[in-house]
This record gives C-alpha cells, sequence and structure tokens, in this order.
C-alpha cells in the first residue's frame, strides 16, 4: 500500500478530490477529467453514491436535492431529503457484493488510469451521505473494501465497531481514516480536540472531522481544535467546517496543522468545497517562503 500523501505536521496539506460515479460506466467517463487536470494528490471514492447502495440499495431510491454546486461540477453534491424506503431481505447482500465487486474493478481502473492514491468511503445517511446501514451490513462492507487493499479506507467512528474495524485495515495494511461529521452544527474546540485523541485511541492513521457551523465562531472554534491538536494528538488530523461560512478552513487549515483539504475535480462531495485548482492556487501563495518582490522605485 502507498500512504496518503498526508502532510507533517507544518507541510502543505495533501488535496483529496472526491469521486461520486453511480456506476463504473459513469467512473470510467470521469477518467479523461481526472487525467487532464492536475491538483488533487489523492482521490476519495465515495462508494455511497452507487446506485447499488444508495440509502439500502434502492437503485432509484427517494428523491434527492442538491446542496451546493460551487465547483465545477459533473455530479452535484446530494443529500436525502426524504426517509430511507425499508431494504427488502436479501437487498442487502446483493448491494454489498455488488458494491465490492464494482469497488474492485473500478480500483484496478483507477490504479491503470488515473496513479492517485485511493481512499475508499462510505458515508452514511446519519453521516451526510447516502448509504443506509446498520452498523453490521457497515462492518460487512467495510471489511470487504479493506480486503481489496486500496490505500486508505474511511471509518466512520461512531459505528460500533470502529476500532475493530481500524485494527483491521491496519493488520492489512490499508491507511485507517477514522471519521467524524456533523452536518447540523459544531461541537466545542476542546471536544474535537477529544475525539480526534480517542480516534488516534482506538487505532486511526488519520483522525478527521468535518462539522457545520452557525456563527465565525464555530469557524474558529475548528481552527483552534487543529491548532490544539498539533501537541495533542500524534497521528495526521483534518478539519473541516463546512458551508460556505466555514470554506477559509479548506485553504488555510494547513497552516493550523490539517494534514488535507477536500476539493473538487469532477464534483464536490460536501457543502463549501472549493475546486482543487483553487485550493491549489491558494496553497502555493501560502507556501511561498521568499518575501514579494519591493515594489519598483521611480
Ligand atoms: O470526510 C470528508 C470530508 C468532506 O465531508 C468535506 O467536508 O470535504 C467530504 C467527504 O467526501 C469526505 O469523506
Amino acid at each position: 500500500m502507498r500512504p496518503l500523501p498526508f502532510a507533517g505536521r507544518s507541510g502543505r496539506p495533501a488535496i483529496i478530490a472526491p469521486l461520486q460515479p453511480r456506476s463504473i460506466d459513469e467512473l470510467a467517463a470521469l477518467l479523461p477529467g481526472l487525467e487532464a487536470a492536475a491538483g488533487a494528490d489523492a482521490l476519495e471514492w465515495r462508494l455511497d453514491a452507487l446506485a447499488a447502495l444508495r440509502l439500502g440499495g434502492a437503485a432509484g431510491g427517494p428523491e434527492h436535492r442538491a446542496v451546493e454546486q460551487r465547483a465545477p461540477q459533473v455530479h452535484t453534491v446530494e443529500a436525502p431529503t426524504s426517509e430511507p424506503h425499508e431494504p427488502r431481505a436479501g437487498d442487502e447482500e446483493a448491494s454489498r457484493s455488488a458494491a465490492l465487486e464494482a469497488a474492485s474493478a473500478g480500483l484496478a481502473l483507477l490504479r491503470e488510469r488515473c496513479g492517485l492514491p485511493v481512499m475508499l468511503t462510505v458515508r452514511t445517511h446519519s453521516e451526510g451521505g447516502m448509504a443506509q446501514l446498520d452498523d453490521a451490513a457497515y462492518a460487512l462492507l467495510v471489511e470487504g473494501l479493506v480486503a481489496l487493499g486500496p490505500d486508505a479506507v474511511d471509518i466512520e467512528f461512531r459505528r460500533a465497531d470502529a476500532a475493530r474495524l481500524l485494527a483491521r485495515a491496519r493488520e492489512a495494511g490499508v491507511g485507517g481514516v477514522a471519521s467524524f461529521h456533523d452536518f447540523a452544527r459544531t461541537p466545542p474546540a476542546e471536544r474535537l480536540v477529544e475525539l480526534c485523541a480517542a480516534m488516534e485511541g482506538a487505532g486511526a492513521d488519520v483522525a478527521k472531522f468535518a462539522v457545520m457551523p452557525r456563527s465565525r465562531s464555530d469557524v474558529l472554534a475548528v481552527l483552534a481544535a487543529l491548532d490544539r491538536a498539533r501537541t495533542r494528538v500524534g497521528v495526521p488530523v483534518i478539519g473541516i467546517s463546512m458551508s460556505e461560512l466555514g470554506r477559509a478552513t479548506r485553504l488555510i487549515g494547513g497552516d493550523f496543522g490539517s494534514a488535507a483539504t477536500f476539493a473538487a475535480l469532477v464534483g464536490a462531495s460536501a457543502p463549501g468545497q472549493l475546486s482543487a485548482a483553487q485550493v491549489g492556487a491558494v496553497l502555493d501563495i501560502l507556501g511561498e517562503t521568499e518575501p514579494p518582490a519591493a515594489p519598483p522605485t521611480n
């Protein structure tokens, strides 16, 4: 496995670009865009967008609405608006094997055509994603993904089996990225630091949180948490304040210790995401060590 190129404590944060194809054909259609677009250091494949997994495997399931369309898009960010349907008995296993088959074929395609490290993520409904899975179904699916040997796998930290799944990833040599999302609010900075320390304690290789601000103080709380985590958390931390209000954290989070930032190459996966080109340009500026040339004097 290649480690994801997360920045060390003072380095340039990695740019991770999400992909949300609904099928392997859609993934294949995205490849020319990925080849042409420079600027991402790693990809995140959001498998919950696959038709097989959307809200419990309901192909053509409930209505979705676009949340945001800021970055150059092929797909829009979508969030469920209605209650998911009850999966039929037998659906779950069929959805899982379809998703694992797609993930296996897609990983091979991405390795052959793109070459960037890939993190596999199944974002579930309770954390703002499109898959509706109980703890047992989530664990079975993530175990299957780990067995495919991606570079990293996202593991929702609130899941009952999170520590066991992190251990499984570690045994398999797959990076375990523990994640926490709150689309309603921002916990206090201290709570976010404790959360990242708990993720580290549970065996995470990377601790990640993305939370929704209600005020500018909430955005500052994310930066404060990142800053405190520098000395209190021993693994790379990624912290994001979502939405337009929080989007500065996607640009300057690295200065406060964030090891990576998510930015769109072919479509955003969360509110507030900017394009990889925009984020790369800002990181170039922030990374400049030479002072700007003095203005000409007459
Ligand atoms: O955890 C994250 C961060 C994220 O939610 C963001 O806000 O950029 C985007 C998700 O795709 C990813 O899994």
